[in-house]
């Protein structure tokens, strides 16, 4: 029997009309849910990320600012505009689009936006909270695979879940959240001589490396659930994810598309956050 498919447009949908309800009543006490999202210089895939962004705040009653840059922007004049946005009452979040140029340290910016409005999750203090298990941001693209595996009601405790991948913004945290639920975790990577070793044993597989047919069907335990984070553009130019979706469809329990899955979740779990920003501030 073919794999579910895990429907990140549905889930998404679902969750930005709570997300919706919840704008609605701060905004009916005077404080609308806010977010500035930056981006500096001209990188196509940016360009439509970036709007997605903006137009998914405008759908759920949030007020948004987007700022373009050009790519010769300065590291202090960046600085500035989010020292600025910190001090405004009307934004609860903060996003500086990933990668910058190169003349931009991502950590200096990243550390420069108040913890308060890190709806990113990518602060080394967010990190810790993570880590800590106190509350704060979640990075959202791990926080939205967890969403992903939730709706499949599967209960993580006790189960097997291998994330292939190590990045601060993915790999790293999803293996927490994973452990925070009770799994048991591996973390695979570039340096693991035999990927299917480890995959096969996994009730649970979250693909995050960024290379088409990460993970084939001969590589998946049967019934498992496959979470497929990649952004990849097969040899017709059309996105596709780590995941063999035709092969491992076939053998997996359930599993998320490419797109119309771990992206649109993105997006929505950086609602969530902004709206409980705008909650706590
Ligand atoms: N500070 C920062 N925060 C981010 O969260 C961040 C970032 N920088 N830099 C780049 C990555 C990438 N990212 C995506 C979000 C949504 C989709 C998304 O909606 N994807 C659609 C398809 C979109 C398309 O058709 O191209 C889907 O999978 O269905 C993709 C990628 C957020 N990122």
């Amino acid at each position: 029997m073919p794999a579910q498919l895990i429907d990140g447009i549905a889930l998404s949908q679902k969750l930005r009309g709570e997300i919706a309800a919840r704008a609605a009543a701060l905004t009916a006490k005077g404080k609308q849910p806010g977010l500035a999202v930056i981006l500096v210089g001209e990188d196509p895939a940016s360009q439509v990320y970036v709007r997605n962004k903006v137009k998914a705040c405008g759908d759920v009653g949030f007020h948004s600012v987007l700022e373009k840059y050009e790519a010769d922007l300065s590291e202090a004049a960046l600085l500035a505009r989010i020292a600025k946005l910190n001090a405004d009452p009307a934004i609860h979040g903060i996003l500086v689009q990933m990668p910058l140029p190169k003349h931009i340290n991502p950590h200096k910016v990243i550390e420069a936006i108040s913890t308060t409005k890190d709806v990113d999750g990518y602060s080394v203090l967010s990190a810790g909270e993570l880590m800590t298990g106190l509350e704060g941001f979640r990075p959202c693209t791990p926080y939205g695979c967890m969403k992903l595996i939730e709706s499949t009601g599967v209960d993580l405790r006790g189960k097997h879940a291998v994330v292939i991948g190590r990045s601060n913004t993915v790999g790293k945290p999803m293996g927490l959240l994973l452990l925070q639920a009770n799994a048991t975790v591996t973390i695979c990577h570039s340096a693991t001589p035999d990927l299917g070793v480890h995959t096969r044993q996994a009730d649970v597989v979250v693909a995050a490396v960024g290379r088409r047919n990460t993970l084939t069907a001969d590589m998946v335990k049967p019934g498992a659930i496959v979470i497929d984070v990649g952004m990849n553009r097969d040899d017709a130019g059309k996105l596709c994810g780590d995941v063999d979706f035709a092969g491992v469809k076939e053998v997996a329990s359930h599993i998320t598309p490419v797109p119309g899955g771990v992206g649109p979740m993105t997006i929505t779990m950086l609602l969530m956050n902004t709206v409980e920003a705008a909650e706590r501030l």
